[in-house]
């Protein structure tokens, strides 16, 4: 289970922006995640993800801190241009990540001739099947997914979400959805948290 307990955090010495949160993602479970603009979604998403230390309270990754190494918990970007490195090739990106099987590069309709280009070079529905793609290997057990779709057109909407659902249930991955699309969560999320 991926959980936060009575996190709290703020950035500098503002108040903080997530104080006494719980929530919980079981593996299998899609789980939304809504609230108002500013309401510390993201934040949230990102104290999951490890990318910041609670001040207090815990973030457990199947009972344990989040640990060096590789991260079980991938954090999708709303904007993925922010999530890569812009001076690497699509091909070295997505070779961090792992060396993806055929089944799941063509369920997200990642073409190999995009390999030799740069973020730059490609469309933003593009690169986001990119890092999506980039964020399924093996050792990923958890998905939070950031407000991923908004901006891309519906057929590559469709793509992603079939391809991450798919994953969800093959591997009994837990995914966190972060969005303001209340229709979008009530199809994809078996329960709704609203911060
Ligand atoms: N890096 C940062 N430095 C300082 N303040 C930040 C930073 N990131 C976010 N904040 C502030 O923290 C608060 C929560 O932001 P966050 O992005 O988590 O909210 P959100 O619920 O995801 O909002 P939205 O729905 O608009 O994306 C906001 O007031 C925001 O301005």
């Amino acid at each position: 289970m991926l959980e936060a307990r009575r996190v709290r955090f703020g950035y500098g010495v503002r108040a903080p922006v997530v104080d006494g949160v719980d929530i919980s993602i079981r593996p299998g479970e899609i789980v939304g995640l809504t609230g108002r603009s500013g309401a510390g979604k993201s934040t949230l998403g990102r104290l999951l993800a490890g990318y910041h230390r609670p001040a207090a309270g815990e973030v457990l990754v199947d009972g344990k801190a989040h640990a060096k190494g590789y991260n079980t918990v991938q954090y999708l970007h709303q904007s993925p241009i922010f999530a890569v490195d812009p001076r690497w090739t699509v091909g070295r990106i997505i070779a961090e990540g792992w060396s993806p099987d055929e089944e799941t590069r063509q369920a997200l309709g990642v073409s190999k001739s995009w390999y030799d280009r740069f973020p730059h070079e490609i469309s933003g529905g593009e690169l986001q099947r990119i890092a999506v793609l980039r964020a399924l290997g093996p050792r990923t057990r958890y998905l939070v997914a950031d407000e991923i779709s908004a901006p891309l057109d519906p057929l590559t909407q469709a793509q992603i979400w079939d391809a991450l659902i798919g994953a969800v249930r093959k591997r009994n991955l837990g995914m966190l959805v972060i969005s303001h699309d209340r229709p979008l969560l009530a199809r994809l999320s078996g329960r709704l948290v609203t911060l």
